[in-house]
């Protein structure tokens, strides 16, 4: 390693970026060396002793050298420690042919004080920098002096957060590791054996915060959760697909990564759509009563005796036998297919007690009366006729479809209107029920009162949770094992039927959490600040409880506003600004309300611009044009959000889509409109 000579170079940041460029560079050599190891480990794994231990340890192997793909920088940071030692932070610890780490992983407890030292608190730092790396070449390096808090940091050089976020976007949420904040680091190294809320506005980083916390979780309790494993829960598959490229970036491969329809896989596929109260009423928590009774409502006692005519003599169970093994069997509070079970098992036991005396109490060698009463036609009838068992799909196909049932069961629970709005008409085979997206929870709360199997996680990170029903909510709370969860969410971007507005109303969905964190960022990172303010001008319509965010981007451009009047067509005019945008940004959006999606999408294909519904890869095309639901949790260079009152139209409901529409972009946002532009976003006096 060649140390540059101050006296040669008095430029401090030239030294800096030398000093940096060396280490990297030998950073990369030892990790080159570390992969070597690795390959003459896998070439030994192959000739292993058997074929399970090679598989195991190849595993294993292919693992850790796939777990540093070299796109992104290695090493961002480097620390000087009160007690004159140097950590150098990375996307993953290399260590030098003596052991001695050259990188340690930006999740390791000795790399924290990278992200929280402050002058006030420097954490046992004196010294800390940042560096901006582009193809493996230093090409800044901003430095603090933790110990002298008067000391100017970085002589100019760009801050590092600030150069990442004016960054061109790309359709691909990258990591942010780098650059992870105080306030979200706390979030993501919270404790595992808890229930995170984390509230924040629009682009406060909250899904990158709850992704790089499942990285640090996987490193922190590698055995349990590669076993256990760990759940990312986002709200659609144009949301999976912006995320999926973060954690493989962090080096973490093994995350299931899914929607709460997807939870199910393909038993229940969704075929339809349903008015949104109609899915609001389902989401409901009532509806868990609601089928809990459905469920009970299938059990009826016999009214008179039955005989049996077993091999070993007549029985008479009577009425009373079956009520008291019914009563015994459902007291147990277990799911539908163990109670079942043991009310089977008791009655067989009672067959045996009556039977008993007839032998004076002692059964005949090789005889097994519980067996053969099992095993009787009449018996299992009585099983049957008592205890008839159900499938998740019939029972929640009975509760939408019959009336009579409804009327018996939740008369008390739902009101006589919302027991009406709940009725459609059964297919005529269940694989062919038109399942909508609000029965998925339903059916999944059915599975586990009727006893299905289901994969839990030990650990499961909820995205846009605020739109998330309460049925949805106890989905995942019956996964979490031990109660491990974060939820992410904005109740400012509550959107969905049945979403939420309150937090502490989800943690009683969730069910009890050994431990309770709830946090709100109040910084945002994506939209400039003079377009968050226009932005959060929504707020007192759209959530009057929730704090305008401050954004950290204090530069850029307020909104323009275009005005259709003379003439023209809306989508043409919205399609020539789209277009003229594409010249400037990587990354282009147009959010419009519904019915103008068609005629904007022609607008721009006429106008000869590159487009397409984000829902079908338009986010790989120039131009991608959103309606407003689909918007969530995305962002792009440049947004135009057509006719603004139309949104309003819903009004509260409405103000919150505008809101998610106008908090998109990272640099430029167009509002056109031909309706007058709604009062609320009226700048000037
Ligand atoms: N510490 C950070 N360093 C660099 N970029 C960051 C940081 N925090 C957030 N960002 C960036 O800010 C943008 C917004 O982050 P993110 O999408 O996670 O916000 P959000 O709170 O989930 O937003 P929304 O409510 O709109 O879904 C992303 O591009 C993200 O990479």
């Amino acid at each position: 390693m060649t140390t540059p000579d101050a006296a040669d170079d008095p430029d401090p940041h030239l030294v800096a970026i030398r000093e940096e460029q060396a280490h990297l560079d030998h950073a990369h050599r030892c990790l080159e060396a570390m992969r070597r190891h690795t390959a003459s480990m896998i070439a030994i794994a192959e000739g292993g002793a058997t074929e399970t231990d090679s598989e195991a340890a190849r595993y294993h192997l292919r693992k850790r050298a796939a777990s540093f793909d070299g796109r992104a920088p290695l090493a961002f940071g480097r620390l000087d420690t009160e007690d004159d030692e140097t950590f150098h932070v990375g996307r993953r610890h290399v260590e030098d042919a003596a052991g001695e780490p050259v990188v340690v992983d930006w999740r390791a407890p000795v790399a924290a004080p990278f992200y929280r030292a402050t002058w006030r608190d420097p954490l046992g730092l004196v010294r800390r920098r940042r560096f901006t790396v582009e193809d493996r070449t230093v090409v800044a390096v901003q430095e603090e002096d933790l110990a002298d808090p008067d000391a100017v940091g970085g002589g100019g050089v760009p801050d590092p957060l600030l150069a990442e976020l004016e960054r061109a976007r790309t359709g691909e949420m990258r990591d942010i590791v780098a650059t992870i904040q105080a306030e979200q680091d706390e979030i993501i190294r919270a404790p595992l054996a808890q229930v995170t809320i984390v509230q924040g506005g629009p682009g406060s980083g909250k899904t990158a915060v709850g992704l790089h916390r499942a990285a640090f979780l996987l490193y922190e309790h590698r055995q349990l959760l590669e076993e256990q494993r760990v759940l990312v829960v986002g709200p659609n598959r144009v949301f999976l697909r912006y995320i999926s490229a973060v954690l493989p970036s962090l080096g973490e491969t093994s995350v299931v990564q899914t929607t709460i329809e997807g939870l199910l896989g393909a038993r229940y596929p969704v075929r339809a759509t349903e008015p949104a109260a109609v899915a609001a009423l389902k989401g409901d928590a009532r509806m868990a009563e609601v089928l809990r009774r459905a469920l009970d409502a299938g059990i009826t006692a016999p009214a008179g005796d039955t005989e049996l005519h077993l091999p070993w003599g007549r029985v008479r169970l009577t009425a009373d036998d079956v009520a008291e093994a019914l009563a015994t069997a459902r007291a147990r509070r277990l799911d539908d297919t163990a109670a079942r079970e043991v009310f089977r098992s008791l009655l067989a036991r009672r067959v045996e007690a009556l039977l008993l005396p007839q032998f004076r109490g002692e059964a005949p060698a090789g005889s097994d009366f519980q067996g053969d009463a099992r095993a009787d036609a009449t018996f299992r009838a009585l099983v049957n006729r008592t205890w008839p068992t159900t499938s998740a799909g019939q029972l929640v196909r009975k509760v939408l479809g019959t009336r009579t049932l409804r009327e018996r069961v939740a008369r008390d629970v739902l009101t006589a209107e919302e027991r009406d709005l709940l009725h459609r008409a059964p297919a005529k085979k269940l694989t062919d029920e038109r399942w909508t997206t609000a029965d998925v929870p339903l059916l999944d709360e059915a599975e586990a009162l009727v006893g299905g199997v289901r994969a839990t996680y030990g650990h499961i990170v909820a995205d846009e949770a605020q739109d998330l029903s309460a049925m949805a909510l106890r989905m995942l709370g019956r996964r979490a094992q031990g109660g491990s969860l974060t939820i992410l969410g904005d109740l400012a971007q509550s959107t969905a039927p049945g979403g939420q507005d309150r937090w502490d109303v989800v943690v009683d969905h969730l069910g009890p959490p050994a431990a309770l964190h709830i946090i709100e960022l109040e910084v945002g990172y994506r939209v400039p600040g003079p377009v968050l303010d226009v932005a959060s001008r929504l707020l007192p319509l759209a959530a009057p409880d929730v704090r305008p965010s401050r954004s950290v981007r204090t530069a850029g451009d307020p909104p323009t506003f275009t005005r259709v009047d003379d003439g023209r067509e809306l989508p043409a005019v919205v399609a020539e600004i789209a277009a003229d945008l594409s010249g400037t940004w990587t990354s282009i959006g147009v959010i419009a309300p519904e019915p103008h999606v068609e005629a904007v999408l022609d607008a721009l294909r006429a106008a000869g611009v590159d487009a397409g519904p984000a829902d079908r890869g338009g986010l790989d095309r120039a131009v991608a044009v959103l309606d407003p639901p689909t918007a969530k949790g995305l962002e792009l260079d440049a947004v135009v959000v057509v006719e603004p009152a139309r949104f309003l139209v819903d009004g509260a409901a409405g103000a919150r889509l505008l809101y998610i529409a106008m908090t998109r972009c990272v640099q430029h946002l167009s509002v056109v409109h031909a309706e007058p532009l709604p009062e609320l976003l009226q700048v000037g006096p």
